[in-house]
């Protein structure tokens, strides 16, 4: 007969405990007879009076009422909304501190879910100041004692914080949100009500360029009307002269999704300049740009090192995005075959292509999974081959047809350690040998782990 275990503790009820170690999303666990409780904003080491706020069957959560000690790795936050909102889960935790969690997180994947603790994974390559990096923000829009209001969604919650400085983003950014939002209180535009689904102003995205500071404002609204638009946009365009691109972007759906299919182009067009290395992308609002430029740039020079082009090379790149890694790499290779299920931005691919003058790359719309089989049966054969997969890494089908293919090298670009470490397990039973893991930093103050990793044919 099993035997049925009982939880320790019960809600509302307070313990003094001490940290043991960090999840993979950076909560304090401590454990009460064997029991892990996460608590937000809790360190290893230190003591505290937590108060039980929820119970489940393996573990429970709890919220640090008390510090009796606390971290000598423990930095003062710069914000009390920034602790209520999730924008940045360690920020209470320093930078150096964030750098090893982060390579640790790796490395503990490496032993527990891939079975190869024997392979290397560098010091997390992080940034000098690792504040105001983002490129891109959406902010939601809701309405406050009568006002219209620009923040963030409260932890767990969809009640929205109002805020004026969001930390992680550029300040521009935060001063263009704001801008935004006074014109749209001036013409009295109804925000969003989630509950209701009513009102129509749901987010505003800005994007801006880190070399050009060219911006891009998207309007999401939940209709496709749009308020007094003859006055709302020249008044943006005045307030804010980098302002290239507006659009406005209909989200009909009670979703948590951000952005719907309709885009409707209000000033300019669809699409903002940026520069990584000496190449020039146009992007566009739905297409994905990755969101920390100077760790962009870090991190493609680590595709570079791994690759080792030296100009005669066949190189396949697997979830091309708008081409920045297939375009930074077509200039050292022979020729690059790209992929990417978005048309908007295999669209930004091939002008980004034209935009540089380079030939030698060809993009393709499609999945990953069902073209790399095509190429090959076309007779295309790689010498190097890059992926850079969502969150859910690789699908088991691609895997086999990496193999089959049977590139050189494979540089995999990961944003996240769990998946791929599942993957490196199986590129590694189909003859790959796992050289090296570097994490990269592009989400300072998150538990968002990137990493690049070289395999070899064995
Ligand atoms: C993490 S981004 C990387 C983009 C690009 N390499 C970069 O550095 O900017 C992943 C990209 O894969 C695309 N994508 C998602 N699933 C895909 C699939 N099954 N096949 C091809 N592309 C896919 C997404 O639209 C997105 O552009």
């Amino acid at each position: 007969m099993k035997t049925q275990h009982t939880v320790p503790v019960s809600k509302n009820e307070k313990h003094i405990v001490t940290i043991e170690d960090l999840t993979h999303e950076g909560m304090g666990v401590a454990k009460i007879k064997g029991y892990p409780i996460f608590i937000d904003n809790a360190l290893p080491g230190e003591k505290i009076e937590v108060k039980i706020h929820k119970t489940g069957k393996s573990f429970g959560y709890g919220k640090a009422m008390k510090f009796l000690t606390s971290s000598k790795d423990r930095v003062e936050i710069k914000d009390e909304h920034l602790g209520k909102v999730g924008i940045s889960p360690l920020q209470h935790l320093s930078y150096s501190k964030q750098l090893s969690f982060k390579q640790d997180q790796v490395k503990n994947v490496m032993q527990r879910i891939a079975k190869m603790p024997e392979v290397p994974v560098k010091q997390t390559l992080g940034m000098k100041n690792p504040w105001g990096y983002r490129n891109k923000a959406q902010v939601p829009v809701r309405k406050q004692n009568e006002k219209l209001v620009t923040g963030f969604f409260r932890k767990n919650s969809h009640d929205v914080i109002p805020m004026e400085n969001f930390y992680i983003q550029d300040p521009k950014i935060d001063e263009a949100i704001l801008t935004v939002r006074n014109i749209m209180r001036t013409y009295s535009v109804k925000p969003y009500n989630e509950q209701q689904h009513t009102g129509n102003l749901r987010h505003i995205m800005v994007r801006r360029g880190y070399h050009t500071g060219e911006i891009m404002i998207v309007l999401v609204t939940r209709t496709a009307k749009l308020f007094p638009t003859s006055k709302i946009i020249p008044d943006i365009l005045e307030a804010l002269p980098e302002v290239k691109s507006i659009v406005q972007n209909v989200n009909p759906k009670h979703t948590n999704v951000i952005l719907g299919e309709e885009n409707i182009v209000l000033h300019g067009e669809d699409k903002i300049v940026d520069t990584i290395f000496d190449n020039q992308f146009e992007i566009s609002s739905k297409s994905f740009y990755q969101v920390n430029p100077q760790q962009t740039e870090v991190l493609y020079q680590k595709v570079l090192d791994y690759a080792a082009l030296t100009g005669n090379e066949t190189v396949i790149d697997l979830y091309a995005g708008i081409g920045t890694i297939s375009l930074t790499m077509a200039k050292h290779a022979k020729h690059v075959y790209a992929v990417e299920i978005i048309e908007d931005a295999v669209k930004n691919a091939k002008a980004n292509a034209t935009l540089n003058n380079i030939d030698n790359v060809t993009f393709e719309l499609g999945t990953a999974e069902e073209w790399l089989p095509q190429l090959a049966e076309n007779g295309i054969k790689a010498d190097v081959l890059v992926v850079d997969p969502p969150r859910k890494g690789l699908e088991k089908e691609l895997v086999e047809a990496i193999i089959d293919i049977a590139p050189k090298k494979v540089v995999y670009v990961s944003c996240n350690p769990a998946t791929l470490a599942r993957d490196l397990a199986l590129l590694a039973e189909g003859g790959y040998d796992v050289k090296e893991i570097q994490p990269v930093d592009m989400f300072p103050q998150t538990h968002h782990v990137e990493s690049v990793t070289l395999l070899e044919k064995r």
